[in-house]
């Protein structure tokens, strides 16, 4: 059965004074499924997704998520997404639990802490303050911060960049290990292996306009059919299965 959109977006624009940054896209995000918005460096793929998490405003079009219309119920649409936050919210004096309880705090809800840093492996860093933490421990605690809420969408921006290939894989299980739980995701990123493994559907993005959607599979058959070819016979390795073969699938943070 095909899955009904829990976001639509329908020609949506974004001025930022005369330069157009997103010139009047549309496209549907399926409940459950992980939607990629990839394109080069200044697409509008963050600023698509931050008119969608209710942070920035935009100049024209329709935005529904969950069945609520973003100008008109932009508060009833912060209850059911995660959005992941800045680090300079994250106060240097507090540690992980104490930033959490701040931040359920602010939803007005209980949550227990130790079970969620337990999701994102990171209960032994519990008493830490997050500049004490690898460049993973952070990304994934930031993901965590996502959840606090039990949202039904979670948006993430470009979540394992800088991150080694264990701590990055890492962060794909626990991406898919969120989706598992029937949580729609929608993400950025420029590592095109990362949307093969995660995506379920992904937007091109460029120059403020989509070039096209389709499955990640689609994508590459579509253009094999085209009579693509690649120049050079793959090899049956790449450099970083290398790097995975000499130094193991283990998170080397802790
Ligand atoms: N607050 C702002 N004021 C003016 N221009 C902005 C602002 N934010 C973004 N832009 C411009 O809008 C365009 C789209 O930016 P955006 O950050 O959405 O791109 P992006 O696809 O996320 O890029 P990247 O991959 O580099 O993160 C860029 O040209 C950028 O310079």
């Amino acid at each position: 059965m095909e899955k009904s959109p829990i976001i639509t977006v329908e020609n949506l624009v974004k001025n930022y004074d005369k330069f157009e940054a997103v010139k009047g896209i549309s496209f549907e995000v399926k409940e459950g499924e992980i939607f990629g918005l990839l394109g080069p460096n200044g697409a509008g793929k963050t600023t698509t997704l931050e008119i969608m998490e209710t942070l920035r405003d935009k100049t024209s079009g329709k935005v529904m998520i969950g069945g609520f219309d973003l100008e008109k119920s932009p508060n009833d649409i912060k209850h059911i997404i995660g959005v992941q936050l800045q680090a300079a919210g994250y106060y240097p004096n507090l540690n992980l639990t104490e930033l959490i309880k701040l931040f359920s705090g602010l939803y007005g809800i209980d949550v227990n802490a130790i079970d969620l840093l337990s999701k994102v492996s990171l209960v032994d860093k519990a008493k830490a303050k997050y500049k004490e933490l690898s460049g993973g421990q952070k990304q994934r605690f930031s993901i965590a911060t996502t959840l606090i809420n039990k949202p039904k969408i979670i948006f993430l921006d470009e979540p394992t960049t800088g991150l080694d290939p264990q701590a990055r894989r890492n962060l794909w299980d626990l991406i898919l290990e969120i989706r598992s739980t029937g949580t729609t995701i929608v993400l950025t990123t420029h590592y095109m292996d990362e949307a093969e493994v995660l995506c379920d559907r992904i937007a091109f993005i460029d120059n403020g306009k989509i070039i096209d959607i389709n499955s990640p599979d689609q994508f590459i058959d579509d253009l094999v059919a085209s009579g693509f070819e690649r120049k050079k016979e793959v090899k049956k390795a790449n450099l970083e299965d290398v790097f995975i073969h000499f130094t193991g699938k283990d998170l080397r943070e802790s």
